[in-house]
Parts: C-alpha cells; sequence; structure tokens
C-alpha cells in the first residue's frame, strides 16, 4: 500500500510536463501500472490480508475463479473466457472488494453505533462528464441521498465550491463541505471553537444555527488573484476551464488537446511557482491550485465528526465513500483510526487507501438504497405488535 498518498511524489516530469515535485497528488484517471495486479491473483498474500478484507473472500474467490464459460452480458452468447482487463480488474477486488457484496459485514460494525454518512460529488454522485457545468445527479440519486439524511448524519465534501457542490445537490438535509475541506457548514457546536478559533457561529437561510469553518480565509483574495491570472494565460487554449472555488482553483485539461497538456501544465506550474503558499495538486483531468495548508478532506471528516457530537469514536461507524485522489486523505484517516470505512469509486485499478470498492454512481446509489432498506426494516420490525 503505497503510504505516501497526500505528499509529494518523487521528482520527476509528469505526462503534463510539470515537475512533478510540484504536484502533492499523482496521475488520476491512471489506472495502476499492468502487472501490478496480475491473472495469477492478488499482489498481496491471502495472509496478509486483514480481517475486513478476507470478508471479502466469497466475492474474491468468484472473482478469482471466474467461470471458463460465460454468457456474453446482455445476450445468450457463450464466451469462452472474460477478457484480461476484466480479470486482472477482479483480481484487484481480492485487495478492494465490493461493498455491495460486503454489505452485511459493513453494518454488521455499526449495531451499536451510529453510522455517519460522508459523499464526495464527482465521480461518485454524479458521473465524470466533459463539463463540470453539467456534472448533474440523477433525480433518482437526489432522491437516495435525501433518504439517507433522513436515517444517518450525512455529508458532502467536495473539492468544489461549498455554494457550487449545494447547486447541484439541492438538499438542505446534508451538512457542506466545499474546496476540498476548506469550507464547512456544520452543526452547531461549542466545544470546536476551543480547538478551532476560527470557528464562527452562525446561521443558515433557515434559520438553524450552525458552524462555519473557513481554515483557508486569509487566502481569499490570493486565490482569486491567481484564479483571474490562470483565465489570462490559458484562454488561447481551446478547452481549458478555470473554475474559482473560493478557496482554490481548478484548471481544466479533459477538453484540451493532448498535443497542448504540456503547455497548459507549464503555464500553470509557472503562475504557482512565484506563490510560495500555494501548491499545485492533481486530480480527474484538473490541476488544482490550493493553500499551503494543513487541511484536506480528511482532516474536515474529523473535524465533522467532532461537531456532530462524535467525540468518542467507538460511538459511531463513517462511511465515506469517493473516487478521487483527494479522497484519499479522508480514506486514510478512517483507516488509520480503524474507525469506519473507505469505499472508492472506481472502474479501473487504482492503489488506495480505502477497504472497499464500488464500480461506479449506480452502485453508489444500489449501495445507498441498502443503507436506507435497512433502516426502514429496523423500524418494522420494532413497530411490530
Ligand atoms: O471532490 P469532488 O466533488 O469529486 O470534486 C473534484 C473536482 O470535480 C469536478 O471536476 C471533475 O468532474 C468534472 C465533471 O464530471 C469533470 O469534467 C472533470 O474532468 C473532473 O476533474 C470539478 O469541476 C472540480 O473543480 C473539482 O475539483
Amino acid at each position: 500500500m503505497d503510504s505516501n498518498h497526500g505528499s509529494p511524489v518523487p521528482i520527476g516530469k509528469s505526462r503534463l510536463g510539470i515537475f512533478s515535485s510540484l504536484l502533492t497528488c499523482s496521475q488520476q484517471d491512471q489506472p495502476v501500472s499492468p502487472g501490478k495486479y496480475t491473472r495469477s491473483g492478488s499482489r498481496k498474500s491471502a495472509a496478509s490480508l486483514d480481517d475486513v478484507r478476507s470478508n471479502g473472500w466469497l466475492d474474491a474467490m468468484k472473482a478469482s475463479s471466474p467461470p471458463r464459460k460465460k454468457l456474453l452480458k446482455g445476450s445468450n452468447i457463450q464466451v469462452a473466457s472474460i477478457d484480461h482487463e476484466t480479470e486482472d480488474y477482479l483480481s484487484w477486488m481480492l485487495d478492494y472488494p465490493s461493498a455491495l457484496e460486503c454489505f452485511d459485514k459493513i453494518v454488521d460494525r455499526a449495531k451499536n453505533n451510529k453510522i455517519a454518512i460522508f459523499l464526495d460529488y464527482d465521480g461518485t454522485l454524479s458521473p465524470i462528464v466533459d463539463n463540470p457545468d453539467c456534472a448533474f445527479m440523477s433525480e433518482s440519486m437526489r432522491a437516495t441521498v435525501r433518504s439517507v439524511a433522513k436515517y444517518f448524519p450525512t455529508a458532502i465534501i467536495s473539492g468544489r465550491s461549498r455554494d457550487k457542490v449545494f447547486d447541484l445537490v439541492k438538499l438542505t438535509e446534508l451538512y457542506y463541505a466545499g474546496s476540498h475541506g476548506m469550507d464547512i457548514i456544520g452543526p452547531a457546536c461549542d466545544s470546536l471553537s476551543k480547538v478551532h478559533p476560527d470557528c464562527v457561529k452562525s446561521r443558515d437561510d433557515q434559520g438553524k444555527e450552525i458552524t462555519l469553518f473557513q481554515p483557508a480565509r486569509e487566502f481569499i483574495s490570493l486565490i482569486d488573484q491567481v484564479f483571474k491570472t490562470l483565465v489570462e494565460i490559458t484562454k488561447d487554449i481551446k478547452g481549458a476551464k478555470v473554475e474559482n472555488h473560493k478557496f482554490c482553483v481548478s484548471v481544466h485539461y479533459r477538453n484540451v488537446e493532448e498535443n497542448n497538456w504540456t503547455a497548459i501544465g507549464q503555464r500553470v506550474h509557472d503562475v504557482v511557482k512565484d506563490y510560495p503558499r500555494l501548491r499545485l495538486t492533481h486530480g480527474r483531468k484538473v490541476l488544482e491550485v490550493r493553500p499551503m495548508i494543513d487541511w484536506n478532506k480528511g482532516k474536515a471528516v474529523e473535524f465533522l465528526l467532532e461537531s456532530l457530537g462524535f467525540t468518542d469514536r467507538d460511538s459511531v461507524l463513517p462511511i465515506y465513500i469517493g473516487d478521487d485522489k483527494t479522497d484519499e486523505d479522508a480514506f486514510k484517516v478512517l483507516r488509520e483510526s480503524q474507525q469506519g470505512y473507505g469505499i472508492l469509486v472506481s472502474s479501473v485499478m487504482k492503489e488506495s487507501n480505502a477497504l472497499y470498492s464500488l464500480r461506479d454512481t449506480n452502485e453508489v446509489m444500489k449501495f445507498l438504497q441498502l443503507l436506507v432498506n435497512l433502516k426502514r426494516q429496523e423500524g418494522r420490525t420494532r413497530d411490530r405488535p
């Protein structure tokens, strides 16, 4: 397991032509190198699998012994064997078992605890699309998240600005952390202001008492200045898009022709190198300029757990679902504290600090629906005479 998530990757030039020491996260869309997970089995020996992973055995066994002949999805055609890519992915699932297959095991841990749900937005609740302004979540996903929030404290933790992610999710019953956790609205909580003097008590649009925490507040004008510069220096690159997320800036190159990636990377790098208090990170076909502060999605999870009143870590089971490199900070916090579960959303093999996996947003919705059904069933059992 790569223990260096979130820390600078070794010096070298990336495909974007940037010195990778400046990138605190490595290439996102890139799957792990072939060979890391081989068709002969998992990269780890069975003996080294921990208790949680070993509960994905059934899934993993099925995965590592796929049927010799199988029906092609949606047809009656028999194929001699599944392709190598699928076989590699199934082998990868030995290390990151399906959270759907392991659902009972996951919730079993929560028997005497409350579950708290943390959700990333892009790639988790909405599929990745070319235009970030059109990354809408489906109505069925919205209804599912609304139901989840009825039974469990639920927060969205996104790289987008808090306002933008709220405009997309549109659910007032959730808590929101925007700008990679640098802009949090959580429940009112007195104890937090002792640890974080920047906490401000406020009221939301509905008049409800809330805690507002913006640890990078002093960077707002600097970020705005850098945003304007980045818009200017990328305006002649077709497909480039720059977003101002108040505490960070995103420079998208998804729609930029590949032969211009080096140019865009170099220009962004040249701007950021003049700001020692800013750092450059790398997401899914996006470069992100962020304040150099010790704060990330993992810290946002800890902050929200505390503001929700879960000071005793044994009383809560946090579940964090995300697809991005920045979500690794949250997975890592949960993994290291052995407090909850990180679930990686990925249809390609990736190194992760998560314990489980889901393939795509559809599987995320199925998982969330299972949680809701569980609570409804518990309610029916309780109400029975
Ligand atoms: O933390 P998240 O909620 O996952 O936000 C991460 C970034 O998401 C958005 O960009 C990504 O999704 C876009 C829409 O699907 C896609 O076009 C882009 O290539 C992805 O990088 C958002 O626009 C970024 O600002 C966020 O940082």
